[in-house]
């Protein structure tokens, strides 16, 4: 029986411990494509399936990893054959079924993306699920009516993954971004410079003042993965007919607002959802982000590589808020 590499979370007492195994290629089942993967990446949602309460994952040992790309090893499933290059994000990869983190992954055949020309893989893991909510939000935004020209457009959570993929894209399409991150040191600046943000703000900026119930109109638009009592701030100074495109929730999950942007400025608070994205609409995102909202930096300014063994250090590390860009996992075949 053959074997693969694959990153195994397991449950040790209150622990959640992860370390590279090999496991056996179990047998496909029809509808299912095997996919012999080539670079996985890093999202938010893969730290908290190797978190003990993080309530992604149900049952251990588990492989996780929810962005995959590579070719088809063996396909049941008459769309799929072996040699096409694909890409999986989202749906149950990583979270009810093994992951990307693995030499192999099998998958229904339903989650499978061809990856589109103009794509390398590892430019599709650039992007993962991080980049295609970054352009999912952009295409939501542009659908309310968004364009070049008529102010800035915010961006939270900059530095991150979905954050400074939207940055970038935005910047790139020709808006003028601004970009909130609680990073102040040089460092983060100059790569949001770098990725075209015009304007930086930490997150106290964007406080309305107190007592206030809305304020001063100030973004055309918001690409916004951090959520969280802030967003009653940021709702409150969004342009008239603007939208709030809401993905995350590193600020938290609850937040208290009130109905005068709604009502006074036609604001639309517009949820993004990568996971469930249905495959027409995921086909066409992914056709954007190969062409036009491509950024020119992908590889060279917003990821870096990590190898299988430094993932745990890396799920560590974007738990604590101190990812910045991508990161991308080259997955190498033994
Ligand atoms: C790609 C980036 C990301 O998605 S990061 C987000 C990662 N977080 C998750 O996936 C959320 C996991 N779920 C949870 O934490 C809890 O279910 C939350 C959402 C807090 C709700 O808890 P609670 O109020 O106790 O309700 P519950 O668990 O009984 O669920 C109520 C109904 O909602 C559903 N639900 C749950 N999780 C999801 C999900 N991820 N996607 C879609 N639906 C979800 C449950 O199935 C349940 O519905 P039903 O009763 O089964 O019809
Ligand atoms: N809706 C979807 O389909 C979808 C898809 C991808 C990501 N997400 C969510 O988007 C969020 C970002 O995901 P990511 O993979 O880009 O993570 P990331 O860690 O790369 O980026 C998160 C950013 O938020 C910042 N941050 C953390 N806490 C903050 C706070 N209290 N105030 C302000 N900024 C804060 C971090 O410093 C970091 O820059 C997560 O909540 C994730 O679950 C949702």
């Amino acid at each position: 029986m053959e074997q693969y590499r694959a990153l195994v979370a397991r449950l040790s007492g209150e622990e959640v411990l992860s370390s590279v195994e090999r496991l056996e290629i179990p047998p496909l089942q029809d509808g299912d494509v095997r996919i012999r993967v080539s670079y996985s990446s890093v999202n938010f949602k893969d730290a908290l399936a190797v978190s003990p309460r993080g309530n992604v994952v149900k049952r251990y040992p588990h492989v996780p990893g929810i962005d995959l790309a590579g070719t088809v090893a063996a396909s049941k499933d008459a769309r799929f054959r072996e040699g096409d290059p694909v890409l999986v994000t989202g749906f149950g990869l990583g979270v009810s079924a093994d992951g990307g983190y693995a030499e192999f992954a099998q998958v229904p055949a339903d989650w499978v993306v061809p990856l589109p020309a103009g794509l390398a893989a590892q430019e599709a893991m650039a992007f993962g699920t991080a980049g295609f909510t970054a352009a999912l939000s952009v295409l939501r935004l542009e659908e309310a009516g968004l364009a070049p020209g008529q102010g800035p457009v915010l961006v939270t959570g900059a530095t991150g993954g979905v954050g400074s993929v939207a940055v970038s894209m935005l910047a790139g399409l020709g808006y003028e971004v601004a970009a909130s991150s609680r990073k102040a040191d040089a460092e983060a600046q100059a790569f949001l410079r770098g990725l075209g943000a015009s304007e930086l703000l930490p997150p106290e900026a964007l406080r309305m003042p107190e007592g206030k119930a809305i304020a001063r109109e100030r973004w055309a638009g918001v690409v916004d993965p951090v959520g969280g009592p802030a967003l009653r701030d940021v709702l409150g100074t969004v342009r008239y007919g603007g939208g709030v495109a809401l993905s995350g929730f590193t600020g938290g999950a609850d937040f208290a607002a009130n109905v005068y942007p709604f009502i006074l400025r036609g604001v639309r608070l517009l949820g993004i959802d990568s996971v469930l994205c249905p495959m027409p609409e995921r086909l066409r995102v992914w056709e954007r982000m190969a062409g036009d909202l491509k950024p020119a930096g992908l590889l060279d300014a917003i990821a870096r590589e990590a190898t299988l063994e430094e993932l745990p250090g890396a799920l560590r590390a974007i738990l604590r808020g101190e990812m910045r860009g991508r990161v991308i996992v080259a997955i190498a075949t033994a």
